[in-house]
């Protein structure tokens, strides 16, 4: 298995990664597995004020489920001034298709909205086939996709600067 001994967040070194300071970021994140979606936010979170992010600039806000992130995402950038947009949400596989459907209704839809107001939107959800496999990925032994998505954050934030200027 591709990621069977590595951490998934061991991405990049600091030098790489641009300063957030002059950023700012929305975070959405789903209700759902809010054990897992907590530790993904408290990743994002603290990994955009490691790089330089100001608290004040970083505007978070729940929303039920994993299919609302996009929803979400929409209104963030509608109504408030921000460089990204980080959506964080956990979908686990039950017994239906149910999942199958969630897991592509976001991921087409935050796509579609980071098209619309041409700005990054950070698909930063967790889906999983066990609850152990996204403990794995929310701090565990395979990292935190909240950090990696922060990190994405700041540097499409800084590709959208540098290339409009
Ligand atoms: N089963 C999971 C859900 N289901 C709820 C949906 O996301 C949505 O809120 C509902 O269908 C109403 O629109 N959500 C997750 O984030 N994770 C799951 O495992
Ligand atoms: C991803 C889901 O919606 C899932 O957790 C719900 O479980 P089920 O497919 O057994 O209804």
């Amino acid at each position: 298995m591709a990621t069977q001994l590595k951490n998934l967040s061991d991405f990049s070194t600091a030098s790489e990664i641009p300063s957030a300071v002059n950023y700012s970021f929305g975070i959405v994140v789903a209700e759902w597995n809010a054990e897992i979606t907590n530790a993904l936010y408290q990743g994002a979170y603290d990994s955009l004020i490691k790089y330089g992010a100001k608290p004040e600039n970083i505007h978070s806000y729940p929303v039920p489920g994993s299919f609302e992130l996009t929803s979400g995402a929409e209104l963030l950038l509608k109504n408030k001034e921000l460089d990204a947009v980080i959506t964080l949400g956990c979908v686990i596989q039950g017994e239906t298709r149910h999942f199958d459907f969630i897991c592509a209704a976001v991921a087409n839809g935050v796509s579609n909205v980071a098209i619309k107001y041409s700005k990054p939107v950070i698909f930063g959800v967790l889906t999983t086939d066990n609850q152990q496999q996204a403990i794995d990925r929310a701090g565990g032994k395979h990292g935190n996709k909240g950090d990696e998505a922060a990190v994405t954050a700041i540097k499409m934030a800084k590709l959208n600067e540098t290339l409009i200027g």
